[in-house]
């Protein structure tokens, strides 16, 4: 079977690029992301293109070139679904903040509401394809409601995990590692449905890098390849304390480490911590799968990742305290950068919050510069946690344009994501503005250390 028409349930970080590749390289076929988000269907349909609700580079180039032609946003889900032959869903699967594994296990009420929808109104037979990272053994939910509930048409359940990263999703899906299909082998409908979406990649991907595998295989290697990337990196941290007071330098280290084919080079850059909307919810998901079949040793070895993590964010905000004679109280610290990683505006899990928040905690006033994020964002990020009241973490946060301007009579400034542009800044004017001694905390590794020590700031470098 061909695919005609394609619909993905969700217009988020994952739906709206994926599909606008699809669209692009498959241009025979109709493409319709929809969302329920109307502002934020409204903005993927916005007539400048860069006003395209997410930031990655390159994006907005694919979209400009597919919208309106095979590639259209909506609200109207039912509409989309109802002429799909092919269904996406993209939708989030959060941490469950409320009832039996609250904190750890994923929230699959969306991927449900989506279930029960697609099964109300599907009047063909229809392939139902798991986009969003789920845990092991969803497949066999949605198979059950869409079965019951549906009207006695066929669906066919494939896994199709998405592994790009934010920052550079557009090249992560024009030249993927591999793509992982994962549906019901052992049937002839259910080969037949995985060559669909087979043929679909085939439009751009080598065959020898499209995989296919039972269903759980798939749903569990998306969880398995995320706790061992975010391992690498907790693993990396551990380490850079360890150099800090040894006199190790962690970035020999790593390289030292990395050359080892075994180990290989990536993955190794030691930080304030990871963020991101997936390290931390996929492995909490796993160490609750994980004890849910009893299997607590297994459980306790990916959990270690997230302690460690949570360690390195709040050992790094500490740092900043004891180094300015143990009190930020009334004290300017500028922070450079909010996204939780370079070349996205996306903000889930991002270190800095965590850092702010334990600043300000000490009573210290925060100014923040990020390049991409926005400052209704920033406030949304702490207030979500929170701590104090909104009012309050807008009278103790200053959000501006200029970095300049950030850094501008600070106590201390705080590098919290590595943005190219960080590099090019004025830093001998930025010292000169600046309280003395002048302190800057390098979260990122970013910074050339001899330049800013000539300079004359108080250089701290994560794991130095
Ligand atoms: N962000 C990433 O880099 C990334 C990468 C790989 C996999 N994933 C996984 O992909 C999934 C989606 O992640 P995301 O970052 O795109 O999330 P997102 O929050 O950016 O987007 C999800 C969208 O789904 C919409 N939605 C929710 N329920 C809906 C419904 N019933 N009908 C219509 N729309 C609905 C929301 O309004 C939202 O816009 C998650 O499971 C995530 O773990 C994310
Ligand atoms: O050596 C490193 C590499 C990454 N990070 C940090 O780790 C976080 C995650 O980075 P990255 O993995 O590049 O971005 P994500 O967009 O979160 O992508 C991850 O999560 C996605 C969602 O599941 C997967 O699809 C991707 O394959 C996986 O890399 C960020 O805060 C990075 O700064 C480090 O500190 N050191």
């Amino acid at each position: 079977m061909k695919v005609k028409n394609i619909c993905c349930i969700g217009a988020g970080y994952v739906g709206g690029p994926t599909m606008a590749v699809i669209a692009q390289k498959c241009p025979e076929i109709n493409v319709t992301v929809v969302d329920l988000n109307e502002k934020r269907i409204a903005a993927w349909n916005d007539e400048d293109v860069e006003n395209i609700p997410i930031y990655e580079p390159g994006l907005s180039v694919v979209v400009e070139e597919a919208r309106g032609r095979n590639l259209f946003f909506s609200t109207d889900v039912d509409e989309a679904i109802d002429k799909a032959d092919m269904i996406f869903i993209s939708v989030n699967t959060p941490t469950k903040t409320y009832g039996i594994g609250k904190g750890m296990a994923a929230d699959l009420k969306y991927i449900e509401l989506c279930a029960r929808q697609i099964a109300r109104v599907a009047k063909n037979d229809k392939i139902v394809v798991e986009k969003s990272t789920l845990p092991v053994r969803t497949a066999q939910a949605l198979k059950n409601i869409l079965d019951n509930t549906g009207n006695g048409v066929n669906f066919q359940i494939l896994s199709n995990p998405e592994f790009l990263a934010e920052g550079t999703a557009v090249t992560d899906l024009l030249a993927p590692d591999r793509v992982l299909i994962g549906g019901d082998i052992d049937t002839e409908k259910g080969q037949e449905a995985m060559q669909t979406l087979v043929d679909v990649y085939s439009h751009w991907v080598k065959p020898d890098h499209i995989l296919t595998t039972n269903v759980w295989s798939s749903e569990l290697s998306k969880l398995t390849a995320n706790a061992f990337l975010a391992q690498r990196v907790s693993s990396i941290n551990a380490m850079s304390e360890l150099c800090e007071v040894t006199g190790a330098d962690v970035n020999e280290v790593s390289k030292a480490v990395g050359m080892d084919t075994r180990i290989g080079p990536k993955f190794l850059q030691a930080s304030v911590g990871f963020g991101g909307s997936c390290f931390q919810k996929d492995i909490l998901n796993l160490v609750y799968i994980a004890k849910s079949f009893g299997l607590n040793e297994v459980a306790d070895y990916w959990e270690q990742v997230i302690l460690l993590n949570d360690h390195q964010k709040r050992r790094f905000a500490a740092n900043i305290v004891k180094t300015l004679f143990n009190t930020v109280s009334g004290k300017k610290i500028a922070m450079l950068g909010w996204a939780f990683k370079k070349d996205t505006n996306d903000t889930r899990e991002a270190a800095s919050i965590y850092v702010a928040d334990y600043l300000l905690n000490e009573q210290a006033e925060i100014v923040v510069y990020d390049p991409k994020v926005t400052a209704e964002q920033i406030y949304a990020d702490l207030d979500y946690l929170g701590t104090r009241s909104s009012e309050e973490n807008r009278k103790l946060i200053t959000v501006v344009n200029d970095p300049e301007v950030a850094c501008e009579k600070s106590h201390a400034i705080a590098v919290m994501t590595e943005w190219d542009e960080f590099l090019e800044l004025n830093w001998e004017k930025i010292y000169d503005s600046m309280l003395k001694p002048a302190f800057l905390f390098d979260g990122r590794r970013l910074l050339n250390k001899k330049q800013m020590k000539d300079l004359g700031f108080k250089l701290y470098t994560i794991g130095n």
